[in-house]
């Protein structure tokens, strides 16, 4: 039997290969309207009409075959053969976007001078449509010598008519159109033929390019892009409380639930004190990590995502980056570590480096319910300047802080170590897309999927090992247990180097637990004060935000999520830091400048909180 044939997905960012890829494998590869998304080849099985199977992979999108950056490389290297243990791709798919197709034509012209068998999809010819395009395909197929068959990958258009024409790809004659050697001349020859193809050409087009105009206005644009993260912000606080408290009281009950079933034994503690209160602790803050991230996909399906990289454009360019660090550094706001993976499309070795190291600056989720129960439980639910919740503002202004810290890290970085000078942009801006109600819901739950299982494996590890550190040695009478324990002595021991700036020892104590992960720390804490209130009936009832408030001064709270804005609490992050570093010097050098900068944002605060007598 002869080896199984290969299919390769080719062709620009963004035309939808990956799309195409999930409709024809059954795979679940992340897409999302704007380019740069695959940065890793992935293959998947699929069954052509014939009854064949072959192996078909998708790749990260390039420009040319002429790599630029490490996943243009990536490309390059698997269709000519080159990539270790793997044969070349007996058939190539190019994917077009027919919306953009004079763009798209270019590289596919380089594809296509290969000689290899070719088929062409011409994909996304439902926003071509949408835009009153009209496309002859067979006008195209002519031009250059393949098949050309229209698809909608999302919808699962023209899968049949592809599979088809993979079955029966073989030798081929170069259309007309195929003659253009240079780069240059693949331009002009791409205008021609688009030109041909295109039967006509409308309206909807000049309303997207109004909106262009306003979104992307260098004044206007900007403002808007403040409003809506503003709105963001807002949202997350003030949607997210009737089902957060929901949440809290459905923890409670299952606390005294499980208090009053079990005699009064270890195991009944560590239930209560360990797993519920410190699990349930982090929780609470599902309603929201989902609404942020609600907003987050929206910008992205819409299309709006792109338009705001391209605005950032310029204030990345003025700290000595790219615009293409954009869509790691968007990345990073749900987690440093994909973000971190996602700088592979960025071409510059010195930009992608500086890229990496501000990466954990962004504020990813783990930090949102730290920041949530202490602004919860120390800025006042109160409204400012008619009607901007306060609690909100403090938000926003952590998420601000960070990125303000990013750019001035990287300022400074630019200009010492990985200094170089900046590389253009060269993002193309997506169209404008209703956000799909399916793909946000499947991207919803997997995003909480992600929250849910960390809650359940990670943080409930951390947090039974902590209670057991917690309750052991037991403490003499009069004694206090967490002072007795092991865990205690510990933090008594490092309580000193935090100190000079404001923190007691159940915040020195919180922070090493966190270094797995941070939501860890409200854990930690919401079990150490469940183990310090031993016995009492007075102290067990109440909640971590009246503990909290009972414990800590304002200054003490301030300096908490002062520190938590730079500290790299994570060790996830640092490890693939050092995979994608190839070593330890930037890892450690990161670890350093974070926990030094932590260190002194939150003494500042502590200190400066003090002096104007909070
Ligand atoms: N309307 C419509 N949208 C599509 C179609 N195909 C893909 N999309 C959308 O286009 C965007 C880009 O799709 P991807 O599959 O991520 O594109 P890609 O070519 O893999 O991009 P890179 O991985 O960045 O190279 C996503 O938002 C898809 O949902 C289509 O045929 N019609
Ligand atoms: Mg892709």
């Amino acid at each position: 039997m002869s080896r199984q044939r290969k299919v390769a997905l080719v062709g620009n960012p963004n035309a939808g290969k990956s799309a195409l890829f999930n409709a024809l494998t059954g795979a679940r590869q992340k897409i999302a309207n704007y380019p740069g998304v695959t940065v890793e080849r992935k293959s998947g099985r699929f069954v052509l009409p014939t009854g064949e199977p072959v192996e078909m992979t998708d790749l990260p999108g390039a420009y040319g075959l002429d790599p630029t950056s490490p996943d243009e490389e990536v490309t390059a290297k698997v269709i000519a053969g080159h990539f270790p243990g793997e044969a070349a791709p007996d058939v190539l798919v190019v994917v077009l976007d027919a919306s953009n197709l004079e763009q798209h034509l270019v590289f596919a012209q380089e594809l296509l001078a290969l000689g290899k068998p070719t088929v062409v999809a011409l994909n996304m010819v439902d926003l071509a449509e949408r835009d009153g395009l009209v496309l002859d395909a067979a006008v195209l197929a002519e031009e250059l010598g393949v098949p050309v068959i229209p698809t909608v990958a999302v919808r699962r258009r023209g899968l049949a008519e592809l599979g088809e024409a993979i079955a029966n790809a073989g030798e081929r004659h170069p259309g007309p159109g195929l003659t253009a050697l240079g780069q240059t001349e693949r331009r002009v020859a791409a205008h021609a033929m688009a030109d041909a193809a295109i039967l006509s050409e409308s309206k909807r087009h000049r309303l997207h390019a109004k909106l262009d105009q306003l979104l992307l206005n260098p004044w206007v644009g900007p403002v808007i892009l403040l409003a809506i993260l503003f709105v963001v912000f807002q949202a997350v606080f003030a949607w997210a409380t009737p089902f957060a408290d929901a949440l809290d009281a459905g923890v409670s009950a299952l606390h005294d639930g499980v208090k009053a079933a079990l005699p009064p034994s270890l195991l009944r503690d560590l239930l209560t004190d360990g797993v519920i209160a410190g699990v349930g602790s982090v929780i609470v803050f599902l309603p929201q990590i989902v609404i942020l991230f609600a907003f987050i996909l929206a910008m992205e399906a819409s299309g709006y995502m792109a338009r705001a990289a391209f605005l950032m454009d310029r204030m990345m360019a003025s700290v000595g980056l790219s615009g293409r660090s954009f869509i790691p550094l968007l990345s990073s706001f749900a987690c440093a570590i994909p973000g971190i993976m996602a700088t592979r499309s960025i071409t510059d070795p010195k930009d992608r480096l500086t890229t990496i190291l501000i990466a954990p600056l962004m504020t990813c989720s783990a930090r949102l319910p730290v920041y949530a129960v202490i602004i919860a439980a120390f800025i006042p639910h109160t409204s400012v300047w008619g009607g901007i919740g306060l609690q909100g503002l403090v938000l926003f202004t952590l998420y601000v802080v960070g990125v303000v810290g990013a750019m001035a890290v990287a300022l400074a970085l630019r200009s010492s170590m990985t200094k170089g000078a900046a590389s253009g942009f060269i993002m193309e801006l997506p169209k404008y897309q209703m956000p799909r109600l399916k793909d946000m819901a499947i991207g919803l739950w997997q995003r909480a999927w992600i929250f849910l299982r960390r809650a359940g494996t990670i943080i409930f590890m951390v947090t039974v090992v902590l209670w057991v550190m917690l309750n052991f040695p037991k403490a003499g009478p009069g004694e206090s247990q967490v002072d007795a324990s092991i865990a205690g002595k510990v933090a008594n021991g490092l309580a000193f180097v935090v100190e000079p700036i404001g923190f007691n020892r159940d915040m020195a104590l919180a922070l090493i637990p966190a270094m797995a992960a941070r939501e860890v720390a409200v854990s930690s804490l919401a079990t150490t004060y469940a183990v310090d209130a031993g016995d009492n009936e007075d102290e067990q009832a109440l909640e971590l935000g009246d503990q909290l408030k009972r414990r800590w001064t304002l200054p003490m709270a301030l300096a908490f999520l002062a520190w938590f804005v730079f500290a790299p609490q994570c060790m996830s992050t640092i490890a693939v830091t050092r995979r994608e570093t190839n070593g330890w010097k930037w890892p450690t050098f990161m670890l350093a400048y974070l926990f030094g900068l932590a260190y002194i944002a939150a003494g500042a605060t502590y200190w400066v909180a003090v002096a104007a007598g909070l």
